[in-house]
């Protein structure tokens, strides 16, 4: 114990000692009697060096509010004895602006009473490291949200339907859905005659049209090329084909005579409705809905092809 104690008020009373560790980030809580000091760190602003006496819970209020209720906690478990590692990041104020901070550190020593006497810590300044990380973070969830939507017509495309089906498609035997495949008919003579540019402004004007049939719980997807998915979540059959009717009644109002003369759109659509089971998953539906507007080609295009799944 005299060792200890003669060894910390060299680190005390040797500025270059604890201005080294200050250099590497570390710091010394010297809580003996008689010797209530902290050493030189990163975190002491102007303002906190001055104080005189040292209070273990006085460096909380230099922590942010938003912050403090869990800092708080955590430092309150080495005070009272419950754990001898503290871990946080939280923002301190450091001459009038808030850093975060990252502060590792543990006792080594604590009086029979349990109170600490003697601590060690690491602070840090992640400030730059946060920002990095939380542009890191923006950038993946942009990435993330583009790989699952079709650019050219923003919506969400058939990767969104692959990886996404867990929030729409529940296969509980108990909760219904419609899964609904569209395609332009005539598209390729579209496309000659209006040239592939013009193609794709009638793809653009489909799906503005489509989408004023849509309720926000409604999924319009584009599957590829002239080929749409829409998803009902909890739709009942007659909402699935009303909604599958009002589709085909909006784009036949659509007007192309703009673009050219004689040139009309039309869509063919196939419909599945039912109660999905533990053995069944979206893709179950999607071949029937798909099975269907095949069936709705066949039979003369701009017409609606429905199916009941048992
Ligand atoms: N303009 C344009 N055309 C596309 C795009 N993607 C696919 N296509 C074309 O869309 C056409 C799709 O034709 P199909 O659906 O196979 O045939 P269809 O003429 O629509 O005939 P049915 O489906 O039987 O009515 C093809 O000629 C593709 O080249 C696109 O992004 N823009």
């Amino acid at each position: 114990m005299a060792s200890k104690q003669k060894a910390l008020d060299v680190l005390f009373n040797d500025p270059s000692i604890s201005a080294a560790l200050a250099r590497v980030n570390v710091f010394v809580i010297n809580h003996y009697s008689g010797g209530r000091d902290v050493s030189a760190s990163l975190i002491p602003n102007e303002d906190f060096s001055a104080q005189t006496s040292y209070d273990p819970l006085m460096w909380l209020e230099y922590v942010h509010p938003d912050d403090r209720a869990e800092t708080e906690q955590a430092w309150q478990a080495i005070v009272q004895g419950d754990s001898d590692v503290f871990e946080g990041e939280y923002r301190f104020l450091v001459d009038g602006e808030y850093r975060w901070i990252a502060n590792k550190g543990t006792v080594i020593n604590r009086a029979e009473d349990g109170t600490p006497e003697l601590y060690i810590g690491a602070d840090r300044d992640i400030t730059e490291e946060r920002r990095l990380r939380d542009l890191l973070q923006a950038e993946k969830e942009r990435l993330a949200q583009l790989v699952i939507k079709d650019d050219f017509l923003n919506i969400p495309n058939r990767r969104y339907l692959e990886t996404k089906q867990s929030q729409f498609f529940i296969a509980d035997g108990r909760t219904p859905i419609a899964v609904l495949v569209l395609d332009i008919d005539n598209f390729k003579q579209l496309n000659t005659d209006l040239t592939h540019h013009g193609g794709d402004e009638v793809l653009h004007t489909f799906v503005r049209h489509v989408s004023t049939c849509l309720q926000p719980t409604d999924i319009l997807a584009r599957y590829g090329g002239d080929e749409f998915v829409l998803v009902l979540p909890k739709a009942t059959l007659d909402y699935a084909q009303a909604k599958a009717q009002s589709i085909l009644d909006a784009v036949n109002s659509i007007d192309l005579s703009a673009m050219g003369e004689n040139l009309s759109i039309s869509v063919s659509i196939g419909l599945v409705h039912g109660l999905p089971e533990v053995t069944q998953d979206f893709w179950t539906y999607f071949e029937e809905a798909d099975a269907q507007l095949l069936l709705a080609k066949e039979l003369g295009k701009e017409q609606i092809q429905s199916k009941v799944l048992g």
